[in-house]
């Protein structure tokens, strides 16, 4: 007969499906950045030009890591069905063919600004955290495995509803922005939603132990975090009392 050994760890059971789902998704609810004031400022119209100038210019930061991130998701990647889904990402970002891509739309945000595309794309005006937590990001994906790696884009699980925010915000809110300059966010009201779908199939299928629908979880939390943190350096920074480290992007006074 089996004796139970008490010295022996107790191992948790798998999530149901269902819980697990619910798991990922209470970490938006709790802690997605459509809760930063920051975000409540930008899309309130509390923000002027020259702050919504350092968001975007920030923020291309964001934009410009994410393809690498999915380069190097695809590098560790063996299985051609999963590398020939992934691929999209990229396209989506870079563009493909006669289609610009996302990283294009986003300097058509920058230039609307009024901001120089040499400048936006050098980052040389980027705050300093910011680079460092876009990259935080670019290696937990090359870092972990594959199933995590995955998991930690469910954040877009969330997306549609905060971009839809933006685009009504923003254009409601700032005489300086105009419809043409919400295409980045419109794009992604449809790029978004087949991403996540796609992410979340792959996790459910994959995470299979408790311990791995754990570590999901919490890279959708890290994401977050990631996401959190470029918002919180820009406040700080930006937002009263201005704190702009050397180097960085000063907007001019209005
Ligand atoms: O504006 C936003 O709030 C927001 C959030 C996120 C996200 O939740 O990760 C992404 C995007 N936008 C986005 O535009 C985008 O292309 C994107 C890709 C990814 C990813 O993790 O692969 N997240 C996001």
């Amino acid at each position: 007969m089996d004796e139970i050994n008490p010295r022996r760890p107790a191992v948790s059971a798998p999530m149901s499906v269902e819980e697990f789902d619910a798991a990922i998704r209470s970490v938006g609810t709790e802690r997605y950045h459509d809760k930063h004031v920051f975000h409540k400022l930008l899309h309130g119209g509390k923000l002027n030009k020259g702050q919504v100038q350092a968001w975007a210019l920030n923020r291309y930061c964001y934009q410009e890591a994410v393809p690498r991130k999915d380069a190097a998701f695809m590098s560790r990647v063996h299985d051609r069905a999963l590398r020939r889904e992934w691929i999209s990402r990229i396209h989506d970002h870079d563009g493909l063919g006669d289609e610009p891509g996302g990283i294009e739309r986003w300097l058509i945000l920058t230039d609307g600004l009024g901001l120089d595309r040499d400048y936006v794309t050098s980052m040389r005006g980027a705050l300093p955290a910011t680079r460092h937590i876009v990259e935080s990001y670019v290696r937990f994906v090359r870092e972990q495995p594959l199933v995590v790696a995955v998991a930690s884009s469910l954040t877009e699980l969330f997306a549609p509803s905060i971009h839809r925010e933006r685009i009504a915000g923003m254009l409601e809110n700032y005489e300086f922005i105009g419809d043409g300059v919400m295409a980045y966010f419109r794009r992604r009201l449809s790029q978004a939603p087949r991403d996540s779908d796609f992410a979340l199939c792959y996790v459910k299928a994959n995470a299979i132990t408790r311990a791995e629908q754990e570590a999901c979880v919490d890279a959708v939390r890290f994401k977050c975090n990631v996401l959190w943190a470029q918002l919180d350096v820009l406040n700080h920074a930006y937002v009263t009392p201005a704190l702009v480290p050397p180097g960085a992007f000063v907007p001019e006074k209005d």
